[in-house]
């Protein structure tokens, strides 16, 4: 994580090409409005231009899209000094879609999210969110986006309804309409039954749900969530975990990082793996497992003749040349034969109807592929800048 007090004095971009250069300021000293300069800044239109399809925005003035992307990076780039942080980053997010950031430490990730969320600009390139311009729009990106960072701010004398209730009121709600919100906020994070309790008496996993809630109260189009599982119990992730699914199937988009991958897996339409800034693979879990690794893992269980049966599959892979298909090599545990395997489903269902023909009892067949903690192994180098 990045501190955010630092900003102002490293944020040059000093190794980027020429052309490439934004002046740079604290979007904090510049009371958010940091329109005016992105707008001065000529070469910065070209990437902060609607696309060729994009329409204008009746209600708010501004530009959007016109694509059914909510969250959108083009050619995004954050240098610190020497530290290329975000690197040449473009992908899109559809609306309603959780979209997984992965990465080991130092990727990136939190920079690429405190850009999307206002709280950085790019040194070049820009990011949309809902169809609007982090450099140029600010304000009508901070009304649609609800940022919940991967720590927890200092307000610690309050309690949770206040908390929230400041949080409303900043966002302009009034009236009814503050008192619904603030109500169905408590009722979805589960933290009803703590509205009264001051924040310092909070557990982690109680300040996270509340952190969710701030995220929320202005009903926000994209969420953008820093790891928002770290250090919860195994429980409170999955509660979280239904959390997310539920805000997406509401219509939210949600760009989530996380370490838990599994977790990830379960919960993202789309990831990204991203290293010392650059993103390495995107697409959804299958298509990424697709396309980096044909390997299958299978298990077979073979009653009384496993040994004989691993010797005729490895002899069958060593005589055919012409097979579609690759065999590992076979460890055999007992009545389980367990071997790498690369090839469609179809060839693998032939191999085993073979060894059925052969007359071996094939009892068990299990295979799947490697799981997204293999597969970000493989493309990752664990390298760090
Ligand atoms: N304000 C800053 N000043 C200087 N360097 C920074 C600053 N913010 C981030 N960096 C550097 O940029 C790189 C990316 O950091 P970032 O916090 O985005 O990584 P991350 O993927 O979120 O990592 P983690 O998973 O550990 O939180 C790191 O090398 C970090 O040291």
């Amino acid at each position: 994580m990045s501190d955010e007090t630092t900003i102002a004095s490293e944020g040059g971009a000093a190794e980027l090409p020429d052309e490439m250069q934004r002046p740079d300021s604290d979007p904090h000293l510049s009371n958010g409005d940091f329109s005016g300069q992105a707008n001065s800044d000529q070469r910065l239109n070209q990437f902060a231009a609607p696309k060729n399809n994009a329409a204008v925005h009746p209600s708010a003035g501004g530009v959007h899209s016109g694509t059914d992307d909510c969250i959108e990076l083009r050619r995004l780039y954050r240098y610190f000094g020497k530290t290329k942080a975000v690197h040449d980053i473009s992908f899109s997010v559809s609306r309603g879609h959780v979209f997984g950031y992965i990465g080991p430490n130092g990727a990136g990730k939190t920079t690429s999210m405190r850009i999307l969320s206002t709280l950085d600009l790019p040194s070049y390139g820009d990011a949309f969110v809902d169809g609007f311009s982090v450099v140029n729009d600010p304000e009508l990106v901070r009304r649609r986006l609800g940022f919940m960072p991967d720590s927890f701010g200092t307000y610690r004398d309050v309690n949770c309804e206040e908390y929230l209730d400041f949080f409303a009121r900043a966002y302009g709600l009034v009236g009814r309409e503050r008192t619904e919100r603030l109500k169905w906020v408590l009722d979805f994070t589960g933290t009803v039954g703590m509205k009264e309790k001051p924040i310092r008496g909070l557990s982690k996993g109680m300040k996270q749900r509340l952190c969710l809630g701030r995220a929320l109260v202005h009903d926000p189009a994209v969420m953008i969530l820093d790891e928002p599982a770290a250090g919860l119990d195994p429980r409170a992730r999955i509660q979280l975990r239904k959390m997310i699914r539920e805000l997406a199937d509401r219509g939210k988009t949600i760009l989530i990082s996380s370490h838990i991958l599994t977790e990830l897996a379960e919960m993202c339409d789309a990831v990204g793996i991203i290293e010392q800034g650059q993103l390495l693979a995107t697409g959804s879990v299958d298509e990424i497992q697709r396309q980096r690794n044909q390997t299958r893992e299978i298990t077979l269980r073979v009653l009384d003749r496993a040994n004989e049966a691993a010797e005729r599959l490895t002899q069958l892979q060593n005589d055919s040349e012409s097979t579609s298909h690759v065999l590992g090599e076979i460890v055999i545990d007992g009545e389980l034969l367990r071997f790498g395997f690369e090839g469609e489903l179809r060839d693998q269902a032939e191999l085993v109807a073979w060894l059925v023909g052969e007359g071996y009892a094939v009892a068990e067949v299990t295979s799947h592929r490697k799981s997204l903690e293999d597969v970000f192994l493989q493309v990752t180098e664990g390298l760090v800048q």
